[in-house]
């Protein structure tokens, strides 16, 4: 077992917000967490650090047992994969599906004149084919639908066999098919014991794939909690952060969530 993550006594300040305020995280190689809390709270910003896009303005973040600040940021965001919608827009809308997912082997979005490698394509079309998108591999991404756009998100961010992967509200403005098709995808992935470590930020219990074994709990840039999924998800510690009177309940391996 290996470290993946270590934030310890970490905060991020810009102008007068404390974004983030005193974080002590620590993530394993073999842990899938989910990252709940309400508007605002901070985990798009932790997982910003997570992923080495941004900086502390104190503490210490350790990602692959590399400290922020302190190595070459181009040599571990490879090691790193990150879907967010905020990526996905600068995939351009004219592009094959297939080199938007390859064109991660040189960490670019838009094929332009890189050299690409028989094992490169190979690889892109097994991501494609086990994120159920081989039938797009020659379609264009902006005809896509939403949902398979997400898929094509995760699907290039594991083109690179990553370390450790970072998802940003992949369910986000899904239907009920479309999310519930990624949930089990990632559900999945999740459970498989080859796959690397994963960090996803959700608005929804009802979002957490089966697989996930831990959650933090955030609160206005404030950790309330983190630990096992059974230790966290409690309707108390949830109603805490969200500020509002909540139940939660396991419903086989998932989680639902409604105001008490
Ligand atoms: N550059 C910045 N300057 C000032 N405030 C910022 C900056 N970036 C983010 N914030 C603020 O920090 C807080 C946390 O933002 P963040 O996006 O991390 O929250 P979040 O939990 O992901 O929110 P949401 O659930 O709405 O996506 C927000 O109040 C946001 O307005």
């Amino acid at each position: 077992m290996a470290r993946v993550l270590d934030f310890d006594d970490v905060s991020l300040v810009r102008g007068d917000t404390r974004i983030l305020d005193g974080v002590h995280w620590q993530v394993e190689d073999d842990q899938r967490w989910v990252v709940l809390g309400p508007n605002g709270a901070g985990k798009t910003t932790l997982l910003q650090l997570a992923a080495s896009h941004l900086h502390p303005s104190s503490g210490v973040v350790r990602v692959l047992d590399e400290e922020l600040g302190h190595s070459d940021v181009r040599e571990l965001r490879p090691r790193i994969g990150f879907a967010s919608t905020a990526l996905a827009r600068q995939i351009p809308g004219d592009e094959r599906v297939l080199d938007a997912v390859m064109t991660a082997a040189h960490s670019v979005t838009g094929r332009w004149n890189e050299e690409y490698e028989e094992v490169d394509e190979r690889r892109a079309h097994r991501v494609l084919r086990e994120w159920k998108l081989d039938q797009f591999a020659e379609r264009t991404f902006g005809t896509l639908s939403d949902g398979e756009q997400k898929r094509v998100q995760i699907a290039r961010s594991i083109m690179t066999d990553p370390e450790m992967l970072l998802l940003d509200e992949p369910a986000a403005s899904l239907d009920l098919g479309a999310r519930e098709e990624l949930v089990q995808l990632l559900g999945a992935y999740a459970s498989e014991p080859s796959s690397p470590a994963m960090v996803m930020v959700t608005h929804h219990v009802e979002e957490i794939p089966a697989g996930f074994t831990h959650a933090l709990l955030l609160s206005a840039g404030h950790v309330v909690s983190a630990g096992t999924l059974d230790e966290v998800l409690t309707s108390e510690r949830l109603s805490e952060a969200f500020g509002l009177a909540l139940n939660v309940w396991r419903e086989g391996d998932r989680f639902v969530a409604r105001a008490a």
